[in-house]
């Protein structure tokens, strides 16, 4: 909030830059546009547009309300930026999936600069930097990648049940330690060390500024008046500055300590294989220093996309064991009837568990992690049913809107697993690597295949083992925890507490058995 406050004292200072931008877009407005409307949307006022109709740290909140009032198209306008909402995933697959052509770029984020991470695959322009990013995350995270890695995943799913036994109230860290070890070891190749690992606290640290600086909505308030931007740090006020200079610095840092660590393990020979190791290893002859480069992005973009979001929904699942303890105990029931008490689930029973994958499917709606995924934009005009959308438009999958469609989920905000069964008991057939969480067309998530690995062994091995209860207070009553959530680009539930025990001694022993093995 003091983030706003700062933006728009500042704001007030930029009249004069104000009018002239207004004079630009009635320019552009009145040469795009012709005679076709543009989607409907609340009526902007003149220069700042709808900045005062959202909030800006929670704008799927108004998006998601206009739904009613406007549809599945909206025009909604931020200072100088077009924005396009999609709240149906119908209208979004025509788009995003069926018109890729056009609708693959990323807007243009003022912010990407000036927080130091304009190298982030996820924010690039479409285009040759893109495509050889992509090229590099197709090799290490396609489909075949994943089942590969299976195993370490199990390994580290088995490692946090331990650590969850061995310390039920730090469920929060050791859920990071899971996601974190598994991405820096497929990634880099790098052990992460138990608690305070330099490389996973700079990502930690970087995430927690992105996730509040980064929202297309600040970022066209800065394009607006860039003058902000070059607001000295020690100036009364200029918190997002100083927050933008640190983050430059962490970028920087996360960028290139892993990715030095991996190459001088493999210049001593003793690297193991891992994202880097395979893409140094196998370079062309021409252009060293711009293929580096790219591998080096690549892989600090993993680490910055795939930790958040994965331990995001982990979290969110724990706390949907706690709120639905019939659901757990209905999944555990399923896992006991395939797995006996001889052994621990792997890959090869998931096919036996329809509950557990209904359980990860109903994750993924009920936690959006990236309310808004993450915004593409136009790179020419297009029309859809009548409609103008112009060149430059922000484009934005209003996830918090599509996951609570009321005609397709009846009570949206009810964790219920059976909503992905068909009338006849069989599970939907819809693919977890399809689902619309991961994003659509040309820049759909490539570390969906991981992801859904690495939820299904967490939440799989959890479940087989541990039971989730809510904890209790000193007074001996239980503690109640609510469904809530951070602000930001990405979200994340807010801290709660939570008990965790051994579903029986001979699990534990299991779980023992395994790790001493
Ligand atoms: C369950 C966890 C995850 C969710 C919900 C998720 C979701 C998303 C979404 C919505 C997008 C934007 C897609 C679009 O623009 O249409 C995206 C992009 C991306 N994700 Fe994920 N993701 C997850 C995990 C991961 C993991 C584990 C990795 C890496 C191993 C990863 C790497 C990326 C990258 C590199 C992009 C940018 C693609 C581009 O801009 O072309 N994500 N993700």
């Amino acid at each position: 909030m003091s983030t706003n406050l700062s933006l728009f004292t500042a704001s007030a200072l930029g009249g004069a830059t104000a009018l002239i931008l207004a004079l630009v877009i009635a320019r552009r407005r009145a040469s795009n546009s012709g005679s076709l409307p543009y989607p409907p949307g609340p009526k902007p006022l003149p220069v700042i547009g709808n900045v005062l109709h959202i909030s800006l740290t929670e704008p799927w909140l108004a998006y998601t309300a206009w739904k009613k009032i406007y549809g599945d198209l909206i025009r909604v306008r931020l200072m100088g930026q077009e924005f396009v909402i999609i709240n149906s995933e119908k209208t979004a697959r025509a788009l995003l999936d069926h018109r890729s052509a056009i609708y693959s770029d990323r807007p243009v984020l003022s912010t990407r600069k000036f927080f130091g991470i304009e190298w982030l695959t996820v924010l690039l322009h479409y285009g040759a930097e893109l495509r050889s990013h992509r090229k590099l995350f197709h090799h290490a995270l396609q489909a075949e990648s994943s089942i590969g890695q299976r195993e370490i995943y199990l390994h580290r799913a088995r490692s946090l049940l331990a650590s969850l036994l061995h310390d039920p109230e730090g469920f929060e860290a050791h859920i990071r330690s899971f996601v974190a070890a598994i991405i820096m070891g497929i990634t880099y190749g790098y052990e992460v060390q138990p608690e305070n690992d330099p490389y996973v606290s700079a990502v930690l640290e970087l995430n927690g500024i992105l996730t509040k600086g980064l929202t297309p909505e600040k970022s066209a308030i800065l394009l607006a008046f860039p003058f902000l931007a070059r607001i000295p740090t020690w100036f009364p006020g200029a918190s997002f500055q100083r927050e933008a200079l640190h983050s430059r610095q962490l970028a920087q840092r996360v960028l290139n300590a892993p990715f030095e660590f991996t190459k001088s393990q493999i210049e001593a020979g003793i690297a193991p294989q891992s994202l880097v190791f395979d893409c140094l290893t196998q370079m062309d002859e021409d252009n060293h220093e711009d293929q580096e480069f790219a591998i080096k992005a690549t892989a600090a973009t993993v680490f910055i996309a795939g930790f958040e979001t994965s331990t995001s929904l982990l979290h969110g699942f724990i706390l949907a064991m706690i709120l639905y303890p019939r659901v757990q105990a209905k999944a555990q029931a399923e896992i006991d009837t395939v797995v006996d008490s001889t052994r621990l689930p792997t890959f090869e029973d998931r096919p036996s568990l329809p509950y557990v994958e209904a359980i990860l499917r109903e994750i993924l709606r009920w936690m959006p992690s990236l309310p808004l995924a993450v915004p593409h934009a136009t790179s020419d005009d297009d029309v859809f049913e009548g409609y103008f959308i112009p060149k430059g438009a922000c484009v934005t999958l209003n996830l918090w809107a599509i996951n609570r469609d009321e005609e397709k989920y009846t009570d949206p905000d009810e964790f219920r697993p059976e909503r992905h069964f068909a009338p006849d008991g069989s599970l939907l057939s819809d693919l977890i690597s399809d689902n619309v969480a991961f994003g659509l067309g040309r820049r759909i998530c490539p570390g969906r295949f991981a992801a859904e690995s690495i939820l299904w062994a967490g939440i799989v091995s959890i479940l087989a083992t541990l039971r989730i209860e809510k904890a209790q207070g000193i007074d001996g009553h239980d503690i109640n925890v609510k469904k809530q959530f951070t602000t930001g680009f990405s979200i994340r539930c807010l801290p709660f507490r939570c008990a965790v025990v051994g579903r029986s001694a001979q699990k534990e022993k299991l779980v023992r058995e395994y790790l001493d093995s």
